[in-house]
């Protein structure tokens, strides 16, 4: 056995077994294993305004999900499958798997735990975390609990530029080894849900504490957050939209920083091509899980041309529609170095915190590492589109 072999854990059969010798002792799985499920689950367990904050733009989020199923894996046969590979590189990091937790803020308003407990989650499983600026625990005090787990920071780039490098800044001490700058979010879409229920969690303070907690932001301020909450978030909302932001204001952040610069929410291929023209390290094709484009391309459709126009100069992520280990592989199939994981893990936060989350992971993994094994395939660098067939609509 080579030595890079040796340290592969066996996500499948070993969760697999967990289970079934569980079951022996009469003790089922304690959330749904069926992504779908476990959504209904979760959405019925929060509140109104949360549950509707969470799903977000339904249609958008569908035409995601049905992209995945226009895509069919085409098995291979009698290849030796008993040891898989699934760790990959990105700029140098090494990942155990090609996977991600994809920022998402405000996690308070799921959890009470909120984001450490999915810091301790993904500590627990190895798997890297993003962490949102629109966070409800601080840049520091997630990176404790994640201790030498790897870990981005997420820009959402506001008006402030001493704000934006002073957050920049603190990640970079705290231990975050990449920044991903959010494109499409820099104004709110039309979410009809929140709408509805008239529900925005930052105007009730949630989603703030890497705000609350920053030098650069309390300055601005007259009195300091704990004493004048109500002014610290009309400061909040004056500076957090940036709709004027432009692709030359990307060479601020390369002048204020030494780690690689991912950008997030690129659909067209012209986009791809100038996030390398501005010299930024990596692409994340994603359509914010439908949030904010209504009536958006679906990202997995979207992902071959950026694919193609990356050209390998630069690695592509994905995200918006992963659910299962099929999923994974076909993103990956399609040219995608690596995946985030969005919405699924933080319905297993709204159900059991902690526990919940780990074993979301736990259950996505193994189905990923068996996915690939029937596949016929023993590591993740052996795909490519020759995986899969398109199958076109029927009617
Ligand atoms: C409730 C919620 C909050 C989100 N917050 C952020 C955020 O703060 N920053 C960001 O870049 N993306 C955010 N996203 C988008 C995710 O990073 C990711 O692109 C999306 O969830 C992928 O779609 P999926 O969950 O359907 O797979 C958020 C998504 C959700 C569902
Ligand atoms: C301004 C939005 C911050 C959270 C977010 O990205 C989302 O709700 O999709």
């Amino acid at each position: 056995m080579k030595d890079d072999q040796q340290s592969i854990p066996s996500y499948g059969l070993g969760r697999q077994m967990q289970v079934y010798m569980q079951g022996l002792q009469g003790q089922l799985p304690s959330l749904p294993v069926s992504p779908e499920v476990l959504e209904q689950q979760a959405l019925a367990h929060l509140s109104q305004q949360a549950a509707g904050y969470l799903a977000g733009m339904d249609d958008t989020m569908q035409a995601n999900l049905r992209a995945f199923q226009r895509w069919s894996i085409l098995p291979r046969m009698l290849r030796d499958v008993s040891r898989r590979q699934l760790s990959t590189t990105i700029l140098g990091m090494q990942l155990p798997i090609p996977l991600l937790l994809a920022p998402i803020g405000v996690q308070s308003i799921i959890h009470p735990e909120a984001e450490l407990a999915v810091a301790r989650a993904a500590r627990a499983t190895g798997v890297p975390m993003i962490l949102s600026t629109a966070a409800s625990r601080s840049i520091e005090a997630v990176a404790q609990e994640l201790a030498d787990t790897p870990r981005w920071f997420q820009l959402y780039w506001s008006k402030n530029p001493d704000l934006n490098a002073s957050l920049v800044h603190r990640a970079e001490q705290a231990g975050y080894s990449a920044i991903v700058v959010t494109l499409d979010t820099r104004l709110l879409s039309w979410r009809e849900q929140d709408i509805q229920n008239a529900y925005l969690p930052f105007l009730q303070g949630e989603g703030l504490a890497n705000y609350f907690s920053d030098p650069v932001f309390r300055q601005a301020l007259a009195q300091s957050p704990e004493k004048d909450p109500a002014m610290a978030i009309r400061y909040f909302i004056d500076i957090f939209l940036n709709p004027s932001l432009t692709w030359d204001q990307l060479a601020f952040l390369r002048q204020h920083t030494s780690l690689p610069i991912f950008l997030k929410g690129v659909l067209h291929p012209d986009d791809a091509r100038q996030t390398i023209d501005a010299g930024m390290d990596g692409i994340i094709v994603s359509n914010h899980g439908g949030r904010q484009v209504g009536g958006s391309r679906a990202a997995l459709d979207a992902l071959p041309a950026v694919v193609e126009a990356a050209g390998g100069q630069v690695p592509v992520l994905f995200d918006s529609g992963i659910r299962r280990g099929s999923d994974v592989l076909k993103a990956i199939a399609l040219g995608a170095r690596a995946v985030l994981l969005g919405r699924p893990y933080i319905w297993g936060l709204a159900l059991d915190g902690e526990a919940g989350v780990q074993q979301v992971l736990q259950n996505l993994l193994a189905d990923l590492d068996l996915t690939l094994a029937v596949s016929g395939f023993s590591s993740i660098s052996q795909l490519d589109a020759s995986l899969l067939v398109n199958e076109r609509p029927t009617a």
